[in-house]
């Protein structure tokens, strides 16, 4: 088949993470390549078409807002879990808290995601801000560890800085995606054919 015919990937991503940690901004810098500095609190659901790999992908971005009380701020909705095919979870590396935040979103992904029965979750772990290096509070070992833990993918990048940071994470995001999606077509394949064989050989037992 022609790379032209091959149908549209559709990816749809939850961006995740505490206040202020630059939600925003990695989202609109991959959107637009530009970094505006300050954006509103509103919570937003952008649609991007990009050509990938020689294949023609629209990702749906959700740029989630945190939510204020503190009770619900590891929170993740069913409703963002359902509609998400992978998730980018941002802590800024000059914010403890944030940090310590994106390992509990983490853990309520991975919680609820077991739940539903997916074991591959396409899930990276972004700490923004690394040009902010004289205020570091968490290091690049920390992140690294913590995303390894839950087998997640991990980039440090600064979304002030530069456009390339931004778009290896999505791009990282939407290989596991489809990664994610082939293991699980491989998987019923897999047990349509165990369930294929145990019909034939049962049956030929009770014969
Ligand atoms: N130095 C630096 N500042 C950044 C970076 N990314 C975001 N900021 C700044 O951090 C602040 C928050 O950025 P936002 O993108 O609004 O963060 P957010 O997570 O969307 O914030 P909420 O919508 O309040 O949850 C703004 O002042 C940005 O200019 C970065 O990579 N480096």
């Amino acid at each position: 088949m022609s790379e032209g015919s091959q149908p549209k990937v559709e990816a749809n991503i939850l961006v995740l993470g505490a206040e202020k940690v630059g939600k925003s901004a990695l989202t609109v810098r991959f959107l637009t390549r530009r970094f505006i500095g300050e954006y509103g609190d509103i919570e937003s659901v952008y649609t991007h078409n990009v050509m990938v790999g020689g294949r023609d992908v629209c990702f749906s971005i959700w740029d989630s807002s945190c939510p204020q009380a503190a009770e619900l701020q590891g929170w993740v909705s069913e409703k963002q879990l359902r509609w998400a095919d992978g998730f980018v979870v941002v802590y800024s590396i000059c914010d403890r808290s944030s940090f310590h935040l994106a390992r509990q979103q983490l853990q309520r992904i991975r919680q609820l995601k077991r739940r539903s029965g997916s074991e591959k979750v396409p899930v990276i772990l972004v700490g923004n801000k690394r040009d902010l290096q004289h205020r570091r509070a968490v290091s690049s070992e920390e992140g690294r560890l913590l995303a390894l833990s839950m087998n997640s993918g991990f980039f440090e990048i600064s979304a002030a800085e530069t456009y390339h940071g931004a778009l290896v994470v999505f791009h990282e995001l939407l290989d596991l995606v489809r990664d994610s999606r082939s293991s699980g077509k491989k998987a019923v394949g897999i047990r349509g054919i165990v369930r294929t064989m145990s019909a034939v050989f049962g049956r030929r037992r009770t014969e």
